[in-house]
């Protein structure tokens, strides 16, 4: 079932905000400093979530919490679980088991469940949930309909948020008049017109092709930050959550397996599957030759090459092991140079240069970056840093 089947609420155009904000809210449009906006922004914090449908455990006891003002990343796969730890604290679903606290108000917890209107909160859609009937200018000041605003403060507000993002010319165009990229801006315009002090974000650039994504995913980081609200954000793109996150969240079917900054996960990732699953340009197979603290060495097909290990405790040597190799560690060496001796299959130009597909013996590597074309067939050598290559040894060999 797709998203937009399954999503029951809030209608489009709806502002999640509670009325008891609606003072504040209008004193940010009228010129508060960003500090007392900050001051508005909830520390989110989930304790124990669990979320069942029938048999399907689609969370499994997830604990995070967010500081106010930070932007949260949740990474994972289709069906890991992203979107219902997102409506959960939208309030759209209500959990099993658990609790959420936005603030210092228990919004989830034993025979509590506040309902998303009374959580101060805002939603971007993957599919931008425009009422198509409205204008953008419309669209964005429906969000402010619960308000006590008079209708030309509403408007005015409704204008200001869409030259916030970009949209000043366009906002008497109906959501059929517009890009999908536009009307993206008009969801975003609508979402941070209220300034609630939480914001959250469903996948909203997946509709979007790559030029355009890239634009918004910045100017939605600019916003958001901009504005000082605490932010959650869901994807499957690791370019886009390594991009926007304080901190990234990577949930694996249903549970959260890591929770860093993207340089620790990027640096030092939990597992295999939070490896694989944050990029590499490919993997060797070879025998454990020795572990030094923190390193490993690893024989391969190859050759031999050295990286983080990704297990506790003290595999033997001869133990089977994975070399998983990060794209910013390979690159061609240079004539002369040593490294690990291969052929190249392809070579795709990037415009900083040239990223070839390398095969060696027992595998092959993605991403060696070179400065020239290198052509198809021809015998090369591959430089790869130890800095960005991870040890992850065979499930069997763990001890
Ligand atoms: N309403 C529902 N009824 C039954 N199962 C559901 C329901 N919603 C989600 N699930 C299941 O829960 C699991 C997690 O789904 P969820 O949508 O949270 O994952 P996701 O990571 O957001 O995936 P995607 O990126 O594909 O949207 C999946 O196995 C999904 O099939």
């Amino acid at each position: 079932m797709t998203k937009t089947m399954t999503r029951r609420w809030p209608l489009p155009g709806r502002a999640l905000a509670a009325p008891a904000a609606v003072a504040d809210a209008v004193s940010a449009q009228r010129g508060e400093s960003p500090g007392q906006q900050a001051d508005r922004a909830p520390r989110v914090a989930v304790d124990g979530l669990r979320k069942t449908y029938g048999a399907v455990e689609a969370v499994s006891d997830v604990s995070l919490v967010v500081e106010p003002g930070r932007f949260l990343v949740l990474l994972g796969p289709s069906g890991s679980g992203k979107s219902t730890v997102l409506r959960c604290i939208a309030g759209i679903e209500v959990p099993s088991r658990g609790s959420i606290r936005l603030g210092g108000t228990m919004v989830d917890g034993p025979d509590i469940h506040l309902p998303p209107e009374r959580r101060d909160l805002a939603m971007v859609f993957q599919d931008y949930a425009l009422w198509p009937h409205l204008s953008a200018e419309q669209n964005v000041a429906f969000a402010l309909k619960r308000r006590s605003l008079e209708r030309a403060e509403r408007r005015r507000l409704a204008r200001e948020a869409l030259e916030r993002v970009g949209l000043g010319d366009k906002a008497a165009r109906f959501p059929g008049e517009l890009s999908g990229g536009e009307q993206q801006r008009v969801a975003l315009a609508r979402a941070l017109v209220a300034r609630t002090g939480l914001v959250l974000f469903d996948e909203p650039l997946s509709n979007l092709d790559a030029d355009l994504r890239e634009q918004l995913r910045i100017d939605i980081g600019a916003l958001v930050r901009d504005q000082g609200a605490t932010a959650i954000y869901i994807t499957h793109d690791q370019a886009e959550a390594f991009a926007l996150a304080d901190v990234v969240g990577v949930l694996e079917r249903g549970r959260l397996v890591q929770f860093g900054t993207p340089e620790e996960i990027y640096r030092a990732p939990a597992s295999a599957f939070v490896a694989r699953f944050t990029g590499l340009a490919g993997e060797l197979a070879g025998t454990l030759a020795d572990v030094r603290g923190e390193q490993a060495v690893v024989q391969t097909a190859a050759g031999t090459l050295t990286g983080r290990l990704l297990a506790s405790g003290r595999p033997g040597r001869g133990a089977s092991a994975e070399v998983l190799v990060r794209p910013s560690a390979v690159r061609l060496a240079a004539e002369g140079e040593p490294g690990l001796d291969g052929e190249v299959l392809d070579a795709a130009f990037r415009g900083w240069g040239y990223e070839h597909v390398v095969a060696l013996a027992g595998g092959r590597l993605r991403n060696v970056a070179a400065p020239a074309r290198v052509p198809v067939g021809r015998r090369v050598r591959v430089q790869v840093d130890p800095a960005g290559c991870l040890v992850a040894l065979r499930p069997a060999e763990r001890r």
